[in-house]
């Protein structure tokens, strides 16, 4: 399961305004890719127009062979069953239960029996912890819940890819941590490859496989994760340890003036690099790779302190973790009474 995405010289403009120009990265197969970048330089409108929704100038995106960019409306829809997509909110219908929500796709694009979506509407609910919350309309539930009722809609057709546009917007840390969690153990269980646009720097630093970051209408650097959080490239350096020193103002580039009055500051040193979050029951992922080994590859010497910050998960104490989890009333990975979707009982 999961499949490749080959984005080569992806260029959209809207009107005179060019977003991006010149993309080109490889969204490697069942692996999990967070994509960076200021407001507005155009990280929604890339998910957009990799799931086809927007037409890029130029460039391809090549999925099993198929670009994309050159298919017919026919062609482009069968493709587009490869997807699932999490919008920001959620984008559920207000007025239908979170049962109804989840089996749209199934009963608009298959011909599954009622019983049938049942059944699959049933065990994406459980996969995402709303068992229960079936009956319940939108406007009824957190802004956590909504989210997870939103990405089990985007699973009932067992994609292959899942979008994933700011799932952390609106949500507290705790609540940001459970999500986190799901989708790790989620790539586990069913391999796809995963896309997930934030602005939390926190996320991009512990969840994913690899690591892109758009800025100034270009793609700045995309890489495994080890390689950008070691990264002395000054806009990365910047934006992955939130610093204000850098090339990014508070609009978009700083100006000569700015950099100038800058200039002898020295930077601060980076942070260690901290242990990749692993599934809650141990098990591996496909995409994951040992702490350190591309820095070993690329006799790249990491901060100090790093893949061993002083009470993070490091995946032994994980196991031992969601032993504990098990057997404990307050489940989570946080502990304590914060549940994923409300206080623990
Ligand atoms: N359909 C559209 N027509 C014209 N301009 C658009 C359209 N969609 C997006 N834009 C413009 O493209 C730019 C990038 O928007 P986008 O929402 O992708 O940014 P973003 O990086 O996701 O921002 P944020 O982090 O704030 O969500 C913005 O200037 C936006 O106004």
């Amino acid at each position: 399961m999961g499949v490749e995405i080959a984005v080569t010289g992806l260029t959209k403009t809207f009107g005179s305004q060019t977003i991006w120009r010149d993309v080109t990265l490889t969204l490697p197969a069942g692996e999990i890719s967070v994509m960076l970048g200021p407001s507005g330089t155009g990280k929604s409108v890339f998910l957009k127009t990799l799931v086809g929704l927007l037409k890029p100038d130029r460039g391809s995106i090549v999925i099993d062979g198929k670009d994309l960019t050159r298919l017919r409306e026919h062609d482009l829809y069968e493709v587009r069953k490869l997807f699932g997509v999490l919008f920001q909110d959620g984008a559920l219908f207000g007025s239908m239960t979170l049962f109804d929500n989840v089996a749209f796709p199934l009963r608009e694009h298959t011909k599954k029996t009622e019983a049938e979506i049942a059944r699959i509407v049933h065990e994406k609910m459980e996969l995402v912890g709303l068992e229960g919350a079936e009956k319940k309309l939108p406007g009824e539930i957190s802004g956590g819940m909504r989210k997870r009722a939103g990405l089990a809609r985007a699973l009932v057709l067992d994609p292959e890819i899942l979008l994933i546009d700011e799932p952390d917007s609106g949500l507290d840390p705790v609540r940001t941590s459970y999500i986190n969690q799901l989708f790790v153990d989620l790539n586990a269980q069913i391999e796809a490859t995963f896309l997930i646009v934030t602005h939390d720097i926190n996320t991009a630093r512990t969840v994913p496989d690899n690591i892109g970051l758009l800025y100034h209408r270009h793609l700045a650097m995309f890489g495994p994760r080890e390689m950008l959080l070691s990264s002395e490239e000054p806009v990365v350096r910047q934006f992955l340890n939130a610093q204000t020193i850098g090339p990014i103002g508070m609009s978009e580039e700083k100006d000569a003036d700015e950099l100038a009055a800058e200039s002898g500051r020295e930077l601060p040193p980076l942070p260690p690099i901290p242990p990749q979050l692993g599934t809650s029951d141990g098990r591996p992922r496909r995409g994951e790779r040992p702490a350190g080994e591309w820095c070993r590859e690329h006799g790249v010497t990491p901060p100090p302190g790093s893949f061993q910050t002083a009470g993070a998960l490091t995946p032994p104490r994980q196991t031992e973790y969601a032993a504990e989890l098990a057997t404990a009333a307050a489940p989570g990975p946080a502990g304590g009474p914060v549940g994923a979707v409300g206080e623990v009982d």
